[in-house]
């Protein structure tokens, strides 16, 4: 069998930042660079201190960008993670007397822990009740601090005086102005790094569809407390940063505005933008707090109406929007005039030897063993069994309704089952968890292309790949395309091209076996005939079996080497076309099956 564990490095394109993203980086350390040193350079404190605050802000604002844009989680409590990082950091500092760089260590802990029990409800709940649960953090801050008032210093607050580093350097400059502008812009550059990293795409196929994660063996849950992890990582810094800045905390200093005024941040900004965080904070705190300082009282007002303004012009965000206007009038050329992905020549690389070469003998793959499955009274599957041999096209046919995704979901792991067995490659997965699945060789395609449209077609293929399981020859030939590929914005892909993109990505993991629901649904005539040789292509040139559910019964007549047919939960018949072409038993069930069997 050609899929083998190797530790070689794929010739992937390398780089640390994606392009696109580094002209955004240049410009956002130029704006960070003018607004903090500008003022520091004149001698106006008063703007100094603003920028500075403005400075902390968008720290925070960049790792809640992670978790908004990146792993697609709501979160509320960024400005309680920051405010419980600031308030331990002055307490240890103002009150216990602990030297500040003691103090900071404990502040950044404090926050840590914090995010992180926030953290632990994103394993069990997502969206919008995840948010509602971060939410209840950020109400409960102010109360605490006041409840602890012992404790907190509530009723005066706590007063910091971090002599060295607010010591003048030269003029107003000062060891703060340096580190906080420092780690600002270190935040852009640790933002676009990650979201340039195969962590960042993992987290991304993880946020947008955890279904076609845990298919090429990334753990969603995982990768979410990674995000939260980041995420408060960069708000303990920002709270840290905060009390330097500030030099007081107290009771009213972390109310639930903060963690609102955030969260706007991100999405006025424009999330998933390096410049997202700069401009948000600079409409939502620079405008509000300070050119309109008269109106401070009517902060939240002026938010939402800021919110409703930009989401009705530019839905993107700003820094979203402005990304449309630079690429549609300044990019010469559009990925549409490229020539999009093949998979055919990719295929077509194959050793002639390869066809032949199956580890594992005549074992069989796959078996499952009167596998049930209820969701309420429906009975999905009703004691299924199917025995899938290697190297083979394999497919699951039979009415709407009859069992075929329930059963391609109980061998990929993506349901449990009430009872039952599924055996790959002669071990019991019966209980393992889809991911564990992936990584053993188990990939798996869906109806609809899990696509991510914000990466490029190769960073698509490439995302989320855990294992170090390949097929040399496929390696080298998809290599010879990732320069190109990764040129190619996956967005503009049609439909049948996203379904390649797909099967690229599964026989990148690779796989013994790729499981495909429905590859044809959508397809042209013409791309199914491509699609189906290509699909018997990849079962006799790369040795991964293929194991295909799909209503085309002529697509599968023409490439299975056997099928299986459901109905009613359970499997009516089972053989080579040849076998099941004259059988009396399914013939009512596929008007027209002769007629298409030819
Ligand atoms: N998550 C679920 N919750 C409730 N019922 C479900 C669920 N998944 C499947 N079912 C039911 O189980 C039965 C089998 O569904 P399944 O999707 O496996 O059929 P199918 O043969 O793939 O259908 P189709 O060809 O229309 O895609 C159907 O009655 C369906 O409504």
């Amino acid at each position: 069998m050609t899929t083998t564990a190797t530790n070689e490095r794929r010739s992937a394109p390398r780089r640390l930042i994606r392009r696109e993203m580094r002209r955004d980086l240049w410009a956002g350390t130029a704006l960070v660079l003018l607004a903090t040193l500008v003022p520091t350079f004149m001698g106006n404190v008063f703007w100094q201190q603003a920028m500075l605050l403005a400075a902390v802000y968008v720290i925070a604002a960049v790792g809640l960008d992670v978790l908004r844009s990146q792993a697609e989680q709501m979160s509320f409590g960024q400005g309680a993670v920051l405010g419980v990082a600031a308030y331990v950091a002055a307490l240890a500092n103002g009150v216990w007397e602990e030297p500040l760089a003691l103090a900071a260590v404990y502040g950044l802990l404090a926050g840590m822990v914090t995010g992180m029990l926030m953290a632990l409800p994103s394993l069990r709940v997502q969206g919008y009740y995840l948010g509602f649960v971060t939410l209840a953090g950020a109400l409960a801050l102010p109360d605490l601090i006041l409840k602890f008032k012992d404790q907190t210093q509530a009723l005066t607050g706590v007063n910091v005086f971090p002599v060295g580093p607010t010591e003048p350097l030269f003029g107003s400059l000062n060891w703060l102005t340096i580190v906080v502008t420092a780690v600002a812009v270190v935040s852009l550059f640790a933002g676009a790094v990650l979201r340039s990293s195969s962590l960042g795409r993992a987290m991304l196929l993880a946020g947008e569809s955890p279904e076609a994660a845990v298919t090429v063996g990334l753990r969603p849950g995982q990768l979410r407390l990674q995000a939260f992890a980041l995420s408060s990582f960069a708000a303990s810094v920002a709270g840290v940063l905060y009390v330097g800045v500030i030099q007081y905390v107290g009771s009213g200093s972390f109310t639930l505005a903060l963690s609102v005024m955030l969260y706007f941040v991100v999405i006025v900004g424009g999330p998933g933008k390096v410049l997202g965080p700069i401009l948000g904070v600079g409409l939502l705190y620079v405008v509000p707090d300070h050119l309109l300082s008269g109106l401070v009282d009517y902060r939240l007002l002026i938010y939402g109406a800021i919110v409703l303004a930009v989401m009705f012009v530019v839905p993107e965000g700003i820094a979203g929007g402005l990304d449309r206007l630079v690429r549609r009038y300044l990019t010469k050329g559009s990925d549409r005039d490229r020539s999009l992905i093949s998979l055919r020549p990719i295929l077509d690389a194959a050793p002639s030897a390869e066809a032949a070469a199956h580890d594992g003998g005549d074992a069989p793959l796959l078996v499952v063993d009167e596998v049930r499955r209820s969701f309420g009274s429906v009975k999905a599957l009703d004691g299924a069994s199917m025995t899938v041999r290697r190297g083979t096209v394999h497919a699951i046919v039979g009415p709407n309704g009859s069992g075929k995704t329930t059963l391609l979901n109980a061998v990929s792991g993506l349901i449990t089952v009430d009872s039952g067995k599924v055996e790959f490659e002669g071990r019991d997965v019966t209980r393992l968890a889809a991911s564990s699945r992936a990584r053993l060789g188990l990939a798996r395609t869906f109806q609809q292309p899990r696509v991510l449209n914000s990466l490029s077609v190769w960073e698509n293929i490439d995302c989320g790949r855990v294992s170090d399981r390949q097929i040399p020859w496929f390696e080298e030939a998809l290599a010879s395309y990732a320069e190109e590929w990764d040129a190619l914005n996956s967005g503009v892909l049609p439909h049948g091209q996203r379904r390649f993109l797909e099967v690229l990505r599964a026989l990148h993991s690779g796989p013994s076996i790729v499981a495909l629901d429905e590859p044809a649904a959508g397809l042209s005539h013409a791309e199914r005939l491509e699609f189906g040789q290509l699909l018997r292509d990849v079962a006799s040139k790369t040795s991964v079996t293929v194991l295909i559910v799909e209503h085309d019964l002529e697509l599968v007549w023409n490439i299975a080497d056997q099928i299986t047919v459901v109905d009613g939960g359970r499997v009516i018949a089972s053989g080579s076309p040849a076998e099941l072409r004259n059988s009396k038993t399914i013939a009512h069930l596929f008007v027209g099956v002769e007629h298409v069997a030819g």
